[in-house]
């Protein structure tokens, strides 16, 4: 067998999960590529990963592709601090303006647009755009940004006092939906999984196990995550606690309302059905 190409999103969110494996405490002979959320997404679909966390809107969008690998997901329960939108003016004073959005993002991309189609109720124009605040305001009113990048921006916010209002996405689909969201999903290729199930069988117990250290052990996290991004402690701290990594009935039943609302808003083409490895 070749050697397994595993993703890794680049973001402080798949710290949890990858932080025993990255420091050898779990033997893992895999390959490891990391990449914004969309860099691994189109790897992953264009056949050059095996396993790796997608965007939960691509996996919902190439169902034919991959399995779930059980048990994981990168999700929160309202507010998620990583998945924000900043912008001059309230959200629902947007009525016509620009918005720019992360072209590292597809999951909160669609969560954007549902959101103001179906919540703020403001139809606003959609731009594409590198994850920069600075440059993304110079060219719109509102700007969507995740992970990292969203987080640096937030404390850029804070530390200049700039006048921008900073909306979180997860809170706001809580308040409209009452519902958690999962951002991203471990899909593997099924031709990988029928090919080498005893493989597949040791990757999703590695992962489990992985994740259980790396939450056992959250001073180590933020040691690791502030060398990486310089982000406070009690910023850290938070962030650890409220982003999870859980795909229980509740995420599912929270993935499924997203994917009823991305369907209502022409987002995507077909209701889904969540295929798990193992439960097929
Ligand atoms: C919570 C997050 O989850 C993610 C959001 C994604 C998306 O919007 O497509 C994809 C993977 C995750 O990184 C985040 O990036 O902050």
């Amino acid at each position: 067998m070749t050697r397994l190409r595993l993703g890794q999103v680049e973001y402080l969110n798949c710290l949890p999960v990858y932080h025993a494996l990255e420091e050898g405490l779990l033997p893992l002979d895999a390959e490891l590529i990391k990449g914004p959320p969309t860099r691994l997404n189109r790897m992953f679909l264009e056949g050059g990963l095996d396993i790796t966390p997608i965007s939960s809107i691509e996996y919902a969008r190439h169902t034919g592709q991959c399995l779930i690998l059980p048990g994981l997901s990168i999700a929160a329960d309202g507010r998620v601090a990583s998945i924000l939108f900043f912008s001059r003016r309230p959200v629902t004073e947007l009525e016509g303006k620009k918005v720019l959005v992360t072209t590292s993002s597809a999951t909160s991309v669609v969560l954007l647009r549902v959101l103001m189609e179906h919540y703020f109720h403001v139809d606003v124009e959609f731009c594409p755009c590198a994850p920069d605040l600075n440059g993304m305001m110079s060219r719109g009113d509102g700007a969507l940004l995740i992970g990292d990048d969203a987080m640096l921006a937030h404390r850029q916010v804070i530390e200049q006092e700039l006048p921008l209002i900073v909306t979180d996405l997860g809170q706001a689909w809580k308040d409209f939906t009452g519902e958690k969201m999962v951002y991203a999903l471990w899909v593997i290729r099924r031709e990988f999984a029928a090919a080498h199930p005893g493989e597949t069988a040791a990757i999703a117990a590695l992962f489990q196990r992985s994740r259980e250290m790396g939450m056992a052990d959250v001073p180590a996290l933020i040691k690791k995550a502030f060398r990486r991004t310089g982000l406070p402690r009690p910023v850290l701290d938070d962030y650890f606690t409220i982003i999870r990594h859980d795909f229980d009935q509740d995420y599912r039943h929270a993935l499924l309302t997203y994917y009823d609302y991305a369907y209502k808003s022409g987002l995507l083409e077909e209701r889904v059905k969540l295929q798990v490895w193992g439960e097929e």
